[in-house]
């Protein structure tokens, strides 16, 4: 049976793998990075190797050495750490999960295969099954991102009898607009205590009208602090405040969608605000170009995003 730790909930954040300018893993940063999110943005989950981690482009060994070093690292930091073992190989999978629970991590999560596909809820749920079969002792999540996979099944579907068939399901990540199937999960399923965690960081105030139980994301690496303060405006039930903090988010993500956003930009963006080098992310991705950070530092900057007193290596100019 998987553990009866306390549920995922708040803000998760979708860490970013370090990468050295020669494109390999830095591991250096993490102990630094876990403080960061911790103590300035107020953020003590993490989901490793997924989207934004660019758990995919990594290798085998890369994402079992990443694993260690944030479990490591988090440990009596962070509250929970979930890993992201989704491969297109059910072995490989199987190996991660199996890998996760040997180190002590506090969950597991896993997309849908993408190249040869699902072509049903069966399919899916017989490969997730297997997978979570490998990690019998961890919660398990399924990372719902079909704008990526492809995989199009809709999530309320698939949570139609699956803790029959994998015990240890614990809820959905959901990394997908569409409000109606993030509603229906949470409307049908919300008495089996799922988590309902949120993946569309600028939509998050709606999801949580719906019911989301926390969220997972990009952005609460940088803006958790701003995130936190909305969640506690919709604590104490003050909905302006609430859609105020939200706004403000919204204005940066809409502002930096429009110039192309993605992981690479992700990463020069937390290497502004939180002055820890991220890196390049690696090919196919490109790095963000001079422009996007110039622009996006500005905007940062207009929307008191940016704390100068926290830079740690001067990457920035001083302001006037
Ligand atoms: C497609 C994508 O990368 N979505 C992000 C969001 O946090 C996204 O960056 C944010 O909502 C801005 O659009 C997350 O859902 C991804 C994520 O949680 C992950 O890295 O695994």
């Amino acid at each position: 049976m998987a553990s009866r730790k306390k549920n995922l909930q708040g803000l998760v954040a979708a860490t970013i793998t370090p990468m050295t300018e020669h494109g390999e893993i830095n591991l250096s940063v993490i102990g630094q990075y876990v403080d960061y999110l911790v103590d300035k943005q107020r953020v003590k989950n993490i989901f490793v190797n997924g989207t934004t981690g660019e758990g995919l482009s990594l290798s085998i060994s890369e994402r079992r050495l990443l694993a260690e070093e944030w479990v490591t690292k988090g440990r009596n930091k962070l509250d929970q750490v979930v890993i992201h073992v989704g491969a297109l190989s059910l072995k490989e999978s199987q190996e991660l999960a199996q890998h996760a629970a040997e180190i002590g991590a506090d969950g597991i999560a896993v997309i849908a295969p993408f190249f040869l596909k699902p072509r049903d809820k069966g399919d899916l749920t017989a490969f997730l099954r297997e997978v979570a079969a490998a990690a019998p002792a961890l919660p398990f999540y399924y990372y719902h991102i079909p704008a990526l996979t492809g995989v199009k099944i809709r999530a309320e579907e698939l949570l139609d009898g699956i803790q029959e068939q994998i015990p240890t399901f614990r809820g959905v990540k959901f990394s997908d607009m569409d409000l109606l199937d993030f509603g229906q999960c949470v409307d049908q399923y919300r008495q089996r205590q799922f988590a309902f965690l949120f993946g569309v960081d600028e939509q998050l105030l709606s999801a949580l009208v719906m019911g989301a139980t926390g969220a997972v994301g990009s952005t609460y690496n940088y803006l958790g602090q701003k995130t936190n303060q909305m969640l506690e405006a919709y604590e104490r039930k003050d909905l302006s405040s609430a859609l105020d903090h939200q706004f403000c988010i919204q204005r940066f993500i809409n502002f930096v969608v429009k110039l192309g956003f993605g992981v690479s930009q992700t990463k020069a963006i937390m290497t502004l605000v939180s002055g820890i080098p991220m890196g390049p992310p690696r090919l196919p991705l490109q790095r963000a170009s001079k422009e996007f950070i110039d622009k996006a530092e500005a905007k940062l900057k207009s929307l008191g995003f940016l704390s100068f007193r926290d830079l740690k290596n001067g990457n920035l100019e001083t302001s006037t």
